[in-house]
């Protein structure tokens, strides 16, 4: 767990120099670097982009697909100073996992691809020269690591990842690197809440700092007006007239808090906050004591050339898109994004489910790769992987708490809970993070197609149903709709007799979809087919009142391992990869912008 992770800003008393760009990048097959001095030079490199997966950048495939150590190199000025400081490197992803050196000096390590972490290189560093960074990066993977699969070596001796899981294994440093320094004392995280009473609003908050200062907490409004000020590590805030953050109309406050010495401010952060509340009543999603009904997408970090890197310019695109056709929600399909990503959701007002990367935690996906078939939850590695599980879902938490866009936390995707043996791992799970986020937040995982109200073992704990189906593609395609159709209803019949008293979101639906490809009457693979599969989930979602959301998979086509049931990556996208609309793109532009918030 990361003592902090607050995101950088830059003030009078604390400074932010972004290190992307060009870095020298090698590949370590066999793994001599430790031994010849990587560490401290990298022999011979080639230039890399930061941030950036290096897979796409390669013409051959050994590099494409190479799995194993590799290297990243980069020099970087340290003025005189900065002595005296906290002095941080601070990476906002390494996939999947790294160990930091400087000058030669061995650092840190982390493991999770899609967290940031902070260097502390304070001692480390030799102030008013140049100084050189390192990272050794790994990208296998195992059944003890977040994302689950296999890592196995060829006839050929070259090492391959087999993922229990649909998205490319993209790898490097995929999201921003920063040097930065902080007052020695000095804030490390903050919480807040919110209860709202009439028109007013009390913002409860904390402050954790590393000194025995006071903390001046202060509020302003978006013009910059001061509404509420107070003095204390805790309290609260209380708002006249309270400008509430809501689904699509998002307003923003900024609190800024403060540690004083007498006169000298020791330290300051400020940050946009929204005030309002979630709440799970009966089958209803309640912002602000009003229900909304989910609209949007399961998406991922993809665009073609730079992989899974953080892309502000795709970003910007996708929120476009969204905006256009009538989204207002999103789920963070598989590991949580990058922070920027948090940021524009809370400035659009988009609901957001973030979710950690336990995916694959199934061995039927790993047999559907060729894997065992033998409950994922019995295996030898779920001890060291429930610690990851924990340390990850603890950092999403602590790092997303903040902001109003999170709605939901979903710990696990498609994990296997037909079994016994799944049930103590939830039951611990579930437990060990039910304080973790001072607002309380759902806490819920997706069903795939085999854990129904029938066969899942683990229905009690989650505090919303995300359900992914595919009848339609999967199964019951094609001219058999009509049955996939019809057991659906069957299903959510047996949900509706069950007397559920908690809400349904599906977070997958969807059928493959060629861009370009148009058949009359459709076929599998035509835009055609792919709109009549989505009408037929829709007349299904407009018939149960129990149902409060619908997150198509996927905002657009994605990259995944070959395979011959994949066409260079996954086609369910409404959009493809370069962001242009097929038919369901309209199809959704039509039925979101005439649905209500609380339909
Ligand atoms: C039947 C499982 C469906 C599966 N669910 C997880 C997503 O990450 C995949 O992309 C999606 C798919 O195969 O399209």
């Amino acid at each position: 767990m990361e003592q902090s992770l607050l995101y950088p800003v830059v003030n009078a008393v604390r400074t932010d120099q972004k290190l992307d760009g060009l870095w020298r990048f090698s590949f370590d097959a066999v793994g001599v670097g430790p031994q010849e001095g990587w560490a401290k030079h990298l022999p011979k490199a080639v230039d890399m982009p930061v941030p950036a997966s290096f897979n796409d950048f390669f013409t051959d495939k050994d590099a494409r697909e190479y799995t194993g150590d590799f290297w990243y190199e980069k020099k970087f000025f340290v003025p005189a100073d900065y002595q005296g400081r906290f002095v941080g490197l601070r990476f906002d992803a390494v996939t999947h996992r790294a160990t930091i050196y400087v000058d030669g000096v061995k650092i840190r390590s982390h493991e999770g691809g899609f967290l940031p972490f902070v260097a502390d290189v304070t001692d480390a560093l030799h102030y008013g020269e140049e100084n050189t960074v390192v990272v050794q990066g790994n990208n296998e993977l195992s059944r003890e690591a977040l994302p689950a699969g296999d890592t196995i070596t060829l006839k050929n001796g070259k090492k391959m990842v087999r993922p229990f899981f649909d998205f490319y294994n993209y790898s490097g440093i995929n999201r921003s690197v920063h040097l930065i320094t902080l007052p020695v004392e000095r804030i490390t995280d903050y919480t807040t809440d919110f209860t709202l009473a009439g028109a007013d609003a009390d913002v409860h908050y904390t402050v954790t700092t590393t000194g025995d200062h006071d903390v001046v907490a202060v509020l302003r409004d978006a013009d910059g007006q001061v509404v509420a000020e107070n003095t204390g590590k805790q309290g609260t805030l209380h708002v006249t007239d309270a400008h509430l953050w809501n689904v699509r109309a998002a307003y923003l406050y900024t609190l800024t808090l403060r540690i004083t010495n007498d006169t000298t401010i020791v330290d300051e952060y400020s940050a946009e906050i929204g005030i309002r509340t979630i709440k799970i009543v009966g089958t209803e999603i309640q912002v602000n004591g009003q229900s909304v009904y989910l609209k949007g997408f399961g998406r991922h970090e993809d665009s073609p050339f730079a992989g899974r890197a953080f892309d502000l310019n795709v970003e910007k695109k996708d929120f476009s898109l969204m905006q256009w056709s009538g989204a207002n929600s999103f789920r963070t399909s598989h590991y949580p994004y990058d922070e920027q990503v948090y940021q524009m959701a809370d400035r659009e007002g988009f609901l957001v489910i973030d979710e950690v990367p336990a995916v694959g935690f199934k061995m039927a996906a790993a047999s559907f790769l060729g894997g065992l078939n033998q409950s994922f939850f019995k295996g030898p590695w779920i001890k060291p992987l429930h610690a990851k599980h924990l340390d990850q879902i603890t950092d999403m938490i602590k790092r997303d708490k903040n902001h109003p866009s999170v709605f939901a936390w979903s710990l696990l995707n498609e994990p296997d809970t037909v079994t016994e043996e799944s049930v103590p791992y939830f039951k611990q799970i579930f437990a060990e993070t039910k304080d973790l986020d001072p607002q309380s937040r759902p806490r819920t995982f997706s069903l795939s197609e085999d854990d129904t109200i029938e066969t899942s073992k683990d229905l009690d704990f989650p505090d919303i149903y995300l359900l992914n189906r595919y009848p339609g593609w999967y199964h019951y395609a094609g001219y058999q709709i009509s049955d996939g159709e019809a057991g659906l209803r069957e299903e959510m019949d047996k949900w509706a007799a069950s007397g559920i008293n908690k809400p349904i979101v599906f977070t997958e639906f969807g059928a493959d979809t060629e861009a370009g490809l148009h058949k009359l009457p459709s076929v599998m693979w035509s835009e055609e087919y792919q709109v009549e599969v989505l009408e037929m989930f829709s007349r299904i979602f407009d018939s149960y009142p129990f149902i409060k959301g619908e997150q198509v998979w996927n905002f657009a086509d994605f990259q995944t391992v070959e395979g011959n049931m994949r066409v260079n990556g996954n086609k369910k996208g409404i959009f493809t990869r370069d962001r242009q609309p097929k038919a369901a793109a309209f199809f959704y532009h039509k039925r979101w912008t005439n649905i209500p918030l609380d339909y």
